[in-house]
């Protein structure tokens, strides 16, 4: 109902909510989101977060409509406790201590709802949550895979915290950093998070005043540059920043100077601060405007070279493995990888599966700032070809700063399916093209696509084109496993199968977990 429904209605009564109800049940499951599952009374399914299966518990249901086939609740005691179950590794927001809101709910941030299970049984749950998406959505057994589970990162943090190397918090009317109440618009001030980078826990953001922003974004690298901050200013109508917003900037700046370590030269700056002025699109997009404050917008990125692939090959040839790293400049509202160890475990996974070969041809979808690009670059030389193909303007200017020592990679601006569809017209692939193909589809056609799409999946247009390429290996990296789960079905109906599958917990206590899959022609 809309507010105006609402004061033309005045006379009629207004819905009743149902009151929140507590059931107590035994959690028998673990869904997607990462609730677990378990049965009222009634036989309705109740999705219940906080929880661990084989739990007995009391569900808070917050809005029990009667009419609904499955309700959803959190946790507010747990009467036998899994086994699994330890102290919360960040206690404001551990749900069994904190109490409910008015409306019902758990009130607390949202971010590490995973927080209260241990390590090893936060991965063996996550483990099981994709065989059972890939056997709903996608039709695929994971047991006619290979499938190794979800495995640590390559480098793991202590305790798997401090890995967010890129944090975004909401300002809160009294000017403190702030993260949202899950399923909430509510707001949490929250000084300390313990999944966050220390280098950005070190900025102290909590003790400053900066009331006239309206959210903050901080990245660290991991060279010695210091970390960046982008301040998303609160504007007037005419899109100015106001004048508290200029006050929160000096006010910020003044803290970040004073705030310098022992470890750092007196005259750098301990981070760099830039504005974001958000208003004509999302930061993702890289269609922010950014304006530099102090020190760089931008910071570099270095991922060891040391792939399994190249590391291998130089094995078995009896030479020396190299050292050395691809450095990637990533401007500061640009994409990159949120785990301190997500670009090289990626890399080296993806790379594991591409087996990609000197003269190859290959596609490098999603390609951001050309994490992979640069990999695939190296792997099929000068005579090859990747095309890195990526959407957002400021991450594709950075990908072809990034790529330019490197002839053999095409930087496009595209969006994946437009970009596709071209490549279909111009003698994109056709492996199958057989006895009547030419010398120049010879040439043209795709040996292997990579693809790491947002979190939605690629979806039936993207795949249906792939397809049409006839690719000879899809290695196909994911954030969301029903998504997977569905581009994957599709994938093997058009003549693929799944042959191997990790996951990597680049998301510890929290439910999300990345996906890195090889598909091969079925033979
Ligand atoms: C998950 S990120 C992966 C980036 C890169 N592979 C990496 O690991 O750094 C997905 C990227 O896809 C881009 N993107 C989203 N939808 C797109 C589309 N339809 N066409 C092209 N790029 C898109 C986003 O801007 C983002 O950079």
């Amino acid at each position: 109902m809309t507010h105006n429904d609402n004061e033309l209605s005045q006379a009629e009564p207004s819905p009743v909510e149902p009151l929140p109800v507590e059931l107590d049940l035994v959690l028998t499951g673990i869904a997607h989101g990462g609730e677990s599952v378990g049965r009222a009374d009634d036989g309705r399914v109740v999705f219940a977060r906080y929880g661990i299966p084989g739990e007995r518990v009391t569900v808070r249901v917050s809005n029990p409509d009667p009419e609904a086939r499955m309700w959803r609740g959190d946790v507010v005691a747990a009467h036998e406790a899994s086994p699994h179950r330890v102290p919360h590794v960040w206690p404001a927001a551990d749900p069994l201590s904190r109490g409910t809101t008015e409306a019902g709910r758990v009130a607390v941030p949202g971010g590490a709802d995973f927080g209260h299970i241990d390590l090893a049984h936060q991965r063996e749950l996550k483990t099981r949550i994709v065989a059972e998406q890939l056997a709903r959505i996608g039709g695929i057994d994971v047991n006619e895979t290979e499938y190794s589970g979800v495995l640590p990162p390559l480098t793991d943090t202590a305790g798997g915290l401090g890995w967010r190397t890129r944090m975004a918090y909401a300002i809160d009317e009294q000017g403190r950093i702030a993260m949202r109440q899950a399923r909430s618009h509510a707001l949490i001030p929250t000084p300390t998070m313990p999944l966050e980078h220390p280098k950005l826990a070190a900025l102290k953001l909590g003790e400053v005043d900066l009331t006239g922003l309206e959210k903050i974004e901080l990245a660290v690298s991991n060279t010695d540059e210091p970390p960046l901050i982008l301040a998303v200013p609160t504007l007037t109508e005419t899109g100015e920043e106001t004048r508290a917003a200029r006050s929160a900037i000096k006010r910020l700046s003044n803290h970040i100077a004073s705030n310098t370590t022992a470890n750092q030269d007196h005259d750098a700056p301990a981070a760099s601060i830039a504005l974001l002025n958000q208003v004509r699109g999302a930061a993702s997009d890289g269609r922010g405007r950014v304006e530099r404050i102090t020190g760089r917008t931008w910071l570099t990125q270095t991922v060891p070279t040391q792939t399994a692939q190249t590391q291998l090959a130089q094995r078995q040839t009896g030479q020396r493995p190299t050292a050395g790293s691809y450095s990637y400049r990533v401007t500061g509202e640009g994409f990159w990888q949120i785990h301190s160890s997500a670009p090289e475990t990626l890399m080296h996974d993806v790379m594991t599966y591409a087996q990609a070969q000197p003269g190859q041809r290959w596609l490098d979808l999603y390609a951001g700032a050309g994490l992979f690009t640069a990999a695939l670059a190296d792997a099929i030389g000068e005579r090859g070809e990747v095309i890195s193909i990526e959407g957002a303007p400021g991450t594709h200017r950075d990908a072809k700063r990034n790529l330019k020592d490197a002839p053999q990679a095409r930087i496009v601006q595209d969006r994946v399916e437009r970009a596709l569809a071209q490549l279909g017209h111009n003698g994109g692939g056709g492996r199958s093209r057989g006895s009547g193909r030419n010398r120049r589809h010879r040439k043209a056609a795709i040996d292997g696509i990579v693809l790491d799409p947002p979190r939605a999946g690629a979806g039936k247009s993207a795949i249906n084109r792939m397809l049409a390429l006839e690719p000879g290996r899809i290695v196909y990296v994911a954030c969301d496993p029903a998504a997977f789960a569905r581009d994957a079905r599709q994938l093997v109906r058009g003549g693929y199968r799944l042959e191997s599958l990790t996951g990597r917990d680049l998301y510890p206590h929290t439910h999300h977990i990345e996906i890195i899959a090889l598909f091969t022609p079925t033979p």
